[in-house]
């Protein structure tokens, strides 16, 4: 196995980051961590990742379980919701699922939280194990324990915090994934950067070429990189009373869009957008300079991710940031840059100097 990152949660050992070049090292990855495995299990996944890897999947799990399920629901974001979760509960319940049988999430981040979510809540929980196959959810949407699903157009409006028994990387499943999706998981990786941690901001700087060759030494190293950072962030904050709104740079202003575009842009596209309008702010405010406001926007690019928008309201976009649930009073709790690789929450922003920052986003095309 190449690596792994063991992840606290309330200051207590509770489950292993196991980094991989295939599917292959699975069940010595469940022995190691003494995951049972004489109860049934239920590959949850979506119709894309179903055609690439739930045979395999499957194969590999039959070799140890007693009884294999899978249950696969139609890509994209659209289907994480409440909808998705009751046709699961439902074929777990014909299947006669209890409290100890176990949900396997392969797929991205719409897989993993939804079935997170399912976890946390069918029969008060049950085991989950994230096997996160886009850049983004290795990274970042399978570490931590968010889970839940939207509701009522409103991003992640339901879910619960709710603890894997794994998360297991087969870094070589980065290599089916469409160029958009890469590029949508390298928002939040270079969110990670921005928000605690210079020097692997730049590593990413002098690496873009091998990371968008999709070098696979490079692409591991990175995943690496990143799951440190959030494990950092996670096991200091695991409830987000604090730093862990930090992971919500960009966020703020990319959920509107994401939510405003119908989901037909993707959820680090839009970070990508909402992290232009941070960078943006904190340059006004003094933070961080001219060149570095224009350094991060040519990084968000260079990895081909957008920084602007086209046909929006800026009075809408900012209804719809101001509907989203981190309000704290009439306020916003907005992410800011108190210098490369330092954020810092700031609840001060009036209506105009946000929409300021949301005019810079768009452009007549
Ligand atoms: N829980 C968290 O902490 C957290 C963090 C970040 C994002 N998120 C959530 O994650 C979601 C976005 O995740 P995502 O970007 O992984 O999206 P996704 O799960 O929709 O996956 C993106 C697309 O890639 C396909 N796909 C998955 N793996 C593939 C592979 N190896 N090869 C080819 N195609 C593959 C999927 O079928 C889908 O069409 C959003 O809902 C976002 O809100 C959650
Ligand atoms: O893990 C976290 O905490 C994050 O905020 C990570 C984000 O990248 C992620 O998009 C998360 O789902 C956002 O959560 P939300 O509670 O702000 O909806
Ligand atoms: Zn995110």
């Amino acid at each position: 196995m190449a690596r792994q990152v063991q992840v606290n949660y309330q200051e207590k050992p509770c489950y292993k980051i196991i980094l991989n070049h295939s599917f292959d090292g699975f069940l010595d990855a469940l022995e190691q961590e003494g995951i049972a495995r004489d109860r049934k299990i239920c590959i949850v996944t979506d119709t894309n990742v179903a055609k690439l890897y739930l045979n395999e999947v499957t194969e590999i799990c039959k070799n140890a379980f007693p009884v294999v399920e899978y249950f696969v629901f139609d890509a994209g974001e659209s289907s994480k919701n409440m909808a998705t979760v009751e046709k699961l509960y439902e074929y777990l319940i014909k299947r006669h699922f209890d409290r100890k049988d176990l949900l396997l999430a392969l797929g991205g981040g719409v897989v993993g939280d939804l079935t997170g979510f399912a976890a946390a809540t069918y029969l008060r929980g049950i085991d989950f194990i994230q096997m996160p196959t886009t850049l983004l959810s290795q990274v970042d949407s399978s570490i931590g324990g968010k889970t839940g699903v939207d509701f009522l157009q409103y991003k992640n409006m339901v879910g619960a915090f709710y603890m894997p028994r794994m998360v297991y990387i087969n870094i070589h499943s980065l290599l089916s994934l469409p160029n958009l999706q890469f590029a949508s998981g390298m928002g939040e990786i270079i969110k990670h950067g921005l928000i605690r941690d210079a020097s692997y901001y730049q590593w990413l700087k002098d690496h873009q070429a091998a990371i968008q060759a999709h070098d696979e030494d490079i692409l591991e190293e990175m995943v690496y990189g990143s799951c440190l950072i959030k494990k950092n962030v996670v096991e200091t904050d695991p409830k987000e009373q604090g730093i862990r709104a930090y992971l919500n740079f960009g966020h703020t202003i990319g959920h509107a869009i994401e939510k405003m575009s119908d989901f037909s842009l993707y959820h680090g596209q839009c970070v990508a957008i909402g992290m232009h309008s941070g960078a943006y702010l904190s340059f006004k405010r003094g933070h961080i300079t001219k060149d570095q406001y224009e350094d991060i926007l040519a990084m968000i690019q260079g990895f081909d991710l957008p920084v602007s928008v086209s046909d929006y309201d800026a009075g809408e976009i900012l209804a719809n940031t101001k509907s989203d649930k981190k309000m704290v009073g009439d306020k916003i709790k907005f992410i800011v840059l108190e210098k490369i690789g330092q954020a810092a929450i700031d609840m001060t922003f009036s209506d105009q100097e946000l929409l300021e920052g949301i005019q810079v986003l768009l452009t007549d095309e």
